[in-house]
């Protein structure tokens, strides 16, 4: 374990700021740049909360007025008439106590106070349906918003740049956006609570001011120290956050390497369950000592906060009975001032709990919506008017470079090469030559860092994308298992045609897909995910027929395949290289392979080293030359000699 330790921290990974006791035995996690800014807002304290909070209303606000414009006007009428409502039923009431408390016969003053009282009702009833109507709105709102919200953001996690995906941060960005996706609503409903709240409060200030302007003293002085100690508390809850976070992930870590299917054969295989669980153990401990650290540290603020105030709202009512007997106010508007208090203090709550609600929210919304900000760099550039590309006459590779982010050396490293239409080309080398980023450059996947790829002579970037994309076809080396049936894994290589059986079918059989499928227990509709009722897996090598099928599905002009027999049974791959040869002189194919026998027949072979192109030229032009392709041939195929 010691070991482990000691391998992360010799990698030079930046160790977190002082990690918990009991999980120094677990691998460093990077520091995320990210929670750089967002940590130094959770040290900010309350003041930083109130300057936030105008930014994040208005957040709230746009988004909600983005979604559903009458649906937040409702809120926003209901809201402001509830709070008129609120003063004039106070002002009703102090009416209906004065009446009272006037001197004569009671039925008098029952009859003087009566139009009061109606008055009282009536503000009592609009209010409720105010509140009502708020309800209804806010429940249209929410799927509105939601939807809004993470319909933009997978608009934007499926369109940047694949390089996105290669930068340090952006996937944990990504992670903690589609978390902050879920609290744009939280957000939104707490910046109109807090806004209802406001109005309640607004509304008790301004019927105490017309009852006697010091009680308006009195009412802040009964009302902040609670105020202040939620506040505070909350604050709390948002830095345990923010110092779990790396927490958290290890935490998620673990769950799936205890609880998912890929791993379960490994952990037990190698006996891995002791070990997980002790790690486990680890990351629980600390993790339930900071959360029993946090509820200690929250009582004791809120418990403050309740005697202050407590304490306050005897002073108050004090000063009240003091106002009282010196004749300063009459009784029924020190009565009414109790009433006043009191709805100014539940009112208060709701506006810091909503405060708190808002700011917590509010940062996760600020990931949300920095993400949003910082994937616009990695959205390809708009080039309207971009022509489509005819069919391929040749590709030019012309000098091109890319190195990835933090790799000292360049995985493409100045490669020049072309290709005719209807060749069938070769990229060998060993493992980390190039190939794959090659590829990738060629199908404009990704960009070089310098050099161009050509079309027809045109570089890649000046036709426009998506038609290019729809005359190549990638099959790619680390193909992903998509959770749909046989048939719809094939169709997703030509998602825009009509679904047609008799195309899968014979995509499939060039594949030598067709046969094993046929077997499965619902043929080509059986769905490949075991995770759904009635889902099948298949073998590696089974999955990797159904790729090769898809990347075949599509009349692609060129077609990239990466890799494509590397779990294929010697009788399987024998056919999927007949398939591939008989696309030879009618269509251009590129194919990486290890297994060298199958690149014989290849127009041109292009040997990749440390991301240079080193050598090229036909399988016997290459052995002739006896360079690194015919060392590699000699020790392939020197496995298949008997020894002598
Ligand atoms: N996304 C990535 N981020 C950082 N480095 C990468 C990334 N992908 C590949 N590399 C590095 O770039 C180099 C070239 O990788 P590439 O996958 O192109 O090689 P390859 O020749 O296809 O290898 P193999 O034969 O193992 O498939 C390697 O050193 C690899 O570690």
């Amino acid at each position: 374990m010691t070991s482990q330790v000691e391998a992360a921290s010799s990698t030079g990974v930046p160790k977190q700021p002082g990690p918990a006791e009991g999980e120094s035995a677990l691998p460093e996690l990077r520091a995320m740049w990210w929670e750089t800014g967002v940590r130094a807002r959770a040290e900010a304290g309350v003041l930083a909360v109130f300057a936030e909070l105008p930014r994040l209303l208005a957040e709230a606000l746009r988004t909600s007025w983005r979604a559903d414009r009458t649906r937040t006007l409702v809120v926003a009428g209901s809201t402001i008439g509830s709070g008129v409502m609120a003063t004039f039923g106070l002002l009703a009431t102090q009416r209906v106590l004065v009446e009272l408390f006037a001197a004569g016969p009671t039925p008098d003053r029952v009859w003087a106070a009566l139009p009061a009282l109606l008055g009282l009702a009536a503000a009592i009833a609009i209010r409720s349906g105010l509140g009502i109507a708020t309800g209804y709105a806010l429940n249209g709102l929410t799927p509105r918003v939601d939807c809004e919200v993470e319909r933009a953001l997978f608009a934007t996690t499926t369109a940047v740049r694949l390089d996105a995906f290669d930068a340090d941060a952006f996937a944990d960005d990504m992670e903690r956006a589609s978390r902050g996706s879920s609290s744009v609503i939280d957000l939104v409903e707490g910046a109109l609570n807090f806004l209802a709240g406001l109005a309640g409060l607004l509304a008790v200030a301004v019927a105490v001011v017309v009852i006697h302007p010091l009680l308006l003293l009195a009412l802040l002085v009964a009302t902040l120290p609670q105020a202040w100690a939620s506040l505070r508390a909350g604050h709390e809850r948002y830095r345990t956050y923010i110092a779990g976070s790396v927490r958290r992930r290890r935490l998620w870590l673990l769950h799936q390497l205890m609880a998912d299917r890929d791993s379960a054969a490994e952990l037990r295989s190698y006996g891995l369950r002791g070990f997980l669980l002790d790690q486990y153990d680890r990351v629980m401990g600390a993790e339930t000592r900071i959360q029993l650290d946090l509820a200690r540290k929250v009582t004791t603020t809120t418990s403050l906060g309740s005697v202050v105030g407590g304490v306050a709202t005897g002073a108050v009512y004090a000063l009240l009975g003091i106002l009282l007997l010196d004749g300063q106010i009459p009784l029924a508007a020190a009565a009414t001032c109790v009433f006043a208090v009191q709805a100014a203090q539940r009112a208060l709550t709701a506006v810091t709990f909503q405060i708190d609600r808002i700011y917590a929210e509010g940062q996760h919304v600020s990931d949300y919506t920095g993400f949003m900000t910082r994937a616009a760099d990695y959205l390809p550039a708009e080039r309207a008017g971009r022509p489509a590309p005819g069919p391929l006459q040749a590709v030019e590779v012309q000098a091109v470079s890319l190195a990835y982010p933090e790799r000292n050396s360049p995985a493409v490293d100045d490669v020049t090469l072309s290709i005719t239409a209807g060749q069938t080309v070769a990229f060998v080398g060993e493992n980390g030559s190039g190939k794959t980023t090659l590829a990738a450059i060629i199908a404009a996947l990704r960009e070089p860092d310098t050099g161009a790829v050509t079309w027809n002579g045109r570089p890649l970037h000046d036709w426009d994308t998506d038609r290019l994309r729809e005359r190549i076809g990638v099959v790619t080396q680390e193909y992903h298992k998509w959770p749909f049936t046989a048939a719809t894994n094939i169709a997703l290589g030509d998602i825009d045609a009509e679904p047609d059986q008799h195309r899968i079918e014979a995509a499939a059989a060039r594949a030598v897909a067709h046969d094993m499928i046929v077997e499965l227990p619902h043929g080509y509709e059986t769905l490949l995910d075991r995770t759904f009722a009635n889902g099948q897996d298949l073998s590696g090598g089974q999955w990797q027929r159904i790729t090769a099928a898809r990347g075949f599905l599509r009349t692609a002009d060129l077609l990239i395949m990466d890799e494509p027999s590397s779990a294929l049974d010697p009788r399987a791959e024998d056919a999927l290289f007949q398939a591939i040869r008989d696309r030879q002189g009618r269509a251009t194919t590129i194919l990486i392979t290890h297994r060298l026998a199958n690149v014989r027949h290849a127009d041109r072979i292009f040997v990749l080293d440390h991301g240079r192109l080193i050598e090229s030229g036909t399988h016997d032009e290459l052995v002739t030359a006896g360079g690194q392709y015919a060392e590699l041939f000699a020790l392939q195929s020197a496995g298949y000699q008997s020894p002598r």
